[in-house]
């Protein structure tokens, strides 16, 4: 089976690695051209732009930043919109919100082609491991041929109905591990700031009743002030500032959440949007370790 893969960054090259290494034939794009050769050195060839890899494929997946990129990629010259057509699919699997991917779905459908949403949770490991949760909604049927790609990059699929509820879905599930996150760094600080070693209290909330893998992978590289990225921090700010329009529409308070997202506002203005989205604990962090 012949897919088109749009966007190399962390995810989209892990995830399209997956496909080539289950043995689906994959054609390649991505804007900054030379983070094809990877993928060309397992197999992959490269399509010249969006629109001749959506031309030569039954359909194309993107993995791209956020809306601005998606719209992008969809509507400038070259874009998939110049190559799809009836029988051919589109399936976005980046992180955008529902109005995003409306416009980008009913572009697609007026030109005969079918649309579905499909963003991820996990992160760079989980890509790399095919162990995404794929939050999918659209063209049932679409969502249907995906599936076998779907369960190479994934360990679970839902399909969730019209477009927007895969986009949605994946902010509410954003916000709630941004919000996390920054509760995790006040902890660490209070702990160290009162006197606590943090890998103690790392140990304590292992074994109680807010354990989750989140702590225990990011915990020790945060006290070790490793920021690697795996989720860039602007990402997770963008979620955030998405997730918090959908409040704002729906008339939900998120106090918790506002509070997080100014914290990763604050972590961009330091520099660390490029880093990983743990790097908020420096907006509280005071003891910087030698290493950082
Ligand atoms: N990393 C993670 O842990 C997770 C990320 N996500 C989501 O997945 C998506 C991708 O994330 P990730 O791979 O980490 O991001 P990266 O920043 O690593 O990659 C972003 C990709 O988008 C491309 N891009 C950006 N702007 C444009 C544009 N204007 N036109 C064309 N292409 C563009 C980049 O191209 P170029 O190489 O040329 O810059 C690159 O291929 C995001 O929506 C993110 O929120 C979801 C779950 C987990
Ligand atoms: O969007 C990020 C993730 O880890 O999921």
């Amino acid at each position: 089976m012949e897919v088109g893969f749009l966007g190399l960054g962390i995810m989209g090259k892990a995830m399209s690695m997956n496909l080539l290494k289950h043995g689906f034939k994959v054609t390649v794009w991505n804007r900054t051209l030379s983070k094809c050769d990877e993928l060309v050195e397992h197999g992959a060839t490269v399509g010249e732009t969006p629109a001749a890899v959506v031309k030569k494929c039954k359909y194309t997946i993107a993995m791209l930043s956020d809306p601005a990129a998606a719209l992008a990629v969809v509507f400038e010259k070259d874009g998939v919109l110049d190559g799809i057509c009836s029988g051919k699919g589109y399936i976005d699997m980046s992180t955008v919100d529902d109005e995003t991917s409306t416009k980008i779905s009913e572009a697609i459908t007026a030109k005969g082609g079918s649309f579905l949403e499909a963003p991820v949770s996990g992160s760079k490991k989980p890509a790399e491991d095919g162990q995404l949760v794929i939050l999918a909604a659209g063209e049932k049927a679409l969502y249907e041929e995906a599936i076998p790609a779907f369960d190479i990059m994934g360990k679970k699929s839902f399909f969730l109905g019209p477009v927007g509820n895969g986009a949605k879905m994946k902010l509410v599930v954003n916000m709630v591990m941004g919000s996390m996150m920054n509760a995790f760094s006040e902890g660490l600080e209070l702990a160290d700031k009162s006197g606590l070693d943090p890998q103690t209290l790392l140990a304590v909330l292992d074994l109680g009743a807010i354990s989750n893998p989140m702590f225990r992978l990011k915990g020790p590289t945060m006290i070790q002030g490793n920021y690697s990225p795996a989720f860039p921090l602007k990402h997770q700010q963008k979620d955030m500032r998405l997730a918090l329009a959908l409040g704002d529409e729906n008339a939900v308070p998120m106090p918790v959440a506002a509070a997080a997202n100014e914290a990763f506002k604050k972590a961009r203005s330091m520099g660390l949007g490029d880093k990983d989205f743990s790097a908020v604990y420096e907006t509280v962090r005071q003891f910087k370790p030698s290493s950082s």
